[in-house]
C-alpha cells in the first residue's frame, strides 16, 4: 500500500471470481494493493497451479507471487468477503452469478471486470448484476491494462466506475498501489459502454493489418470507429468525456495498435485468412453481432460494427466490407 491522503486504508477481504488471465492479474494486484486475496477458478488444476505459483494457461511465463488463496469452491471464495470483483468472460457472467448468488455477502460491491455485453438480450454487464444482486451495488473497473502487463507490476492507469462517486472514489483509492493508477468515474454505463466496444474496432483493425490495407487505413478506421463507439454511448446515456477517456478512447489505443490484445489477433488471422477456432477469447465476437442489433433497432449509424458483424457471420468479405464503407455517402465529418 503505498502513501497519500488520497489512499484508504487498506486490508479488506476481496474475492476474485475468475481464474484466467485478468482474474489472475487482478488478484495480484489486489495482493500489491495490501488486501487479504481469494481467488475463485472453476477448474482445480488452474488452482493447483497458482498454489504452485503460475498459471501457464492464462499467464504463461509469469510467476504468482505467494499470498492468493486459491480454490475451485466459489462458497468458500467469498465467504466474508468485503469486495467482489467479477472477471468471468461477459457471455459467462450471468451462469457465474447464479453460483455466486447465494454466497455473496449482502450489500458488498460487486465489480465487474469483464468488458462486453450479453448476446443474446443485448443487457449491459450492470444490468445482469443488478438483476441477480440486487442489494449489492454495482461498479466497473475497465481501462487500457493488459494482464501481462499487469501482472508483472507494470504502471497501468484504469477507471472505476459507480453511479455513487463516493463509492467509486473509495474502491479506486482501496484498489491503487504504486503501478496500478485507479481514477474514479460516476458514469458506470459510459465506462462500461467503452470498454465493451473497444473489443470490436480491435478486431477491425487486427482485421485492416491481416489485410495489408495500411496504417492511413487503420488510422481511419479506429477514429470512425470511435465515432461510433460515441454514438451508441450516447444512445445508453453515457457522457461523451467518459468516452474520451481511460475506458473508450485509452482502450481502443492500446488495443488497436498491438497484437498482444487477444481481439487485435483475432482480427489480425480473420484478415489473413487464417483459421480462427482455438483462438484465445474476443469479447468483440459476441459484442459486434449485439451492437450490430442494437444500432439497427435503435437507428444508430453503425457501419463499422455492423460490418465487422457481418465479417465475423460470414456474411461478407474483409475486402467487400472494405469496399462497400469506401463507397457510403459523403458526409460532413462533424456529423457524430
Ligand atoms: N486479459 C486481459 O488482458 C484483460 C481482460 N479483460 C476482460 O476480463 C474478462 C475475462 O478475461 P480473461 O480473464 O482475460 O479471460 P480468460 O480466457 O483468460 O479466462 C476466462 C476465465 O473465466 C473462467 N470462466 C469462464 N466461464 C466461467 C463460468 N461460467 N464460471 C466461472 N468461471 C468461468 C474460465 O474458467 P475455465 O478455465 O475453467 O474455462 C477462465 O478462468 C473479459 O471480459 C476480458 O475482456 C479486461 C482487461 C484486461
Ligand atoms: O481489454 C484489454 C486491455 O485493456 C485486453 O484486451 P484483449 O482482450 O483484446 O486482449
Amino acid at each position: 500500500m503505498i502513501g497519500g491522503e488520497n489512499r484508504a486504508p487498506s486490508g479488506w477481504r476481496v474475492a476474485v471470481l475468475g481464474g484466467g488471465a485478468w482474474g489472475t492479474a487482478l488478484a495480484l494486484a489486489m495482493l500489491r494493493a495490501g488486501h487479504f486475496v481469494r481467488l475463485y477458478a472453476r477448474d482445480p488444476e488452474t488452482v493447483a497451479a497458482i498454489d504452485r505459483g503460475e498459471n501457464p494457461r492464462y499467464l504463461p511465463g509469469i510467476a504468482i507471487e505467494p499470498g492468493i488463496v486459491a480454490t475451485s469452491d466459489i462458497k468458500a471464495a467469498l465467504d466474508g468477503a468485503d469486495c467482489v470483483l467479477a472477471v468471468a468472460p461477459a457471455q459467462a457472467l450471468r451462469a457465474m452469478l447464479a453460483a455466486a448468488k447465494d454466497h455473496v455477502p449482502n450489500a458488498v460491491p460487486l465489480v465487474l471486470c469483464a468488458k462486453g455485453i450479453e448476446r443474446d438480450t443485448g443487457a449491459l454487464l450492470s444490468a445482469i448484476v443488478e438483476n441477480i444482486l440486487p442489494t449489492n451495488p454495482v461498479a466497473a473497473l475497465s481501462g487500457p491494462s493488459f494482464a501481462t502487463d499487469v501482472a508483472r507490476g507494470l504502471p497501468t492507469a484504469v477507471v472505476v466506475a459507480a453511479r455513487d462517486a463516493d463509492l467509486a472514489a473509495d474502491l479506486a483509492a482501496r484498489f491503487s498501489a504504486e503501478n496500478l493508477r485507479c481514477y474514479s468515474s460516476d458514469d458506470l454505463i459510459g465506462v462500461e459502454i467503452g470498454g465493451a466496444l473497444k473489443n470490436v474496432f480491435a478486431i477491425a483493425a487486427g482485421a485492416v493489418t491481416g489485410a495489408s490495407l495500411g496504417a492511413s487505413a487503420q488510422a481511419a478506421m479506429v477514429t470512425r470507429g470511435f465515432v461510433e463507439l460515441r454514438r451508441i454511448g450516447a444512445a445508453f446515456g453515457a457522457r461523451p468525456e467518459t468516452l474520451m477517456g481511460l475506458s473508450g478512447l485509452g482502450d481502443l489505443l492500446l488495443t488497436c495498435s498491438s497484437a498482444q490484445s487477444r481481439n487485435f489477433a483475432y482480427g489480425l488471422a480473420l484478415g489473413q485468412g487464417k483459421p480462427l477456432s482455438g483462438l484465445p477469447l474476443a469479447e468483440g465476437v459476441p459484442t459486434a453481432a449485439i451492437a450490430a442489433r442494437i444500432a439497427a433497432e435503435r437507428q444508430i449509424d453503425a457501419p463499422i460494427i455492423t460490418a465487422i458483424a457481418a465479417i465475423l457471420d460470414g456474411t461478407v468479405t474483409v475486402r467487400q466490407a472494405v469496399s462497400a464503407l469506401m463507397t457510403r455517402p459523403l458526409k460532413t465529418e462533424t456529423d457524430i
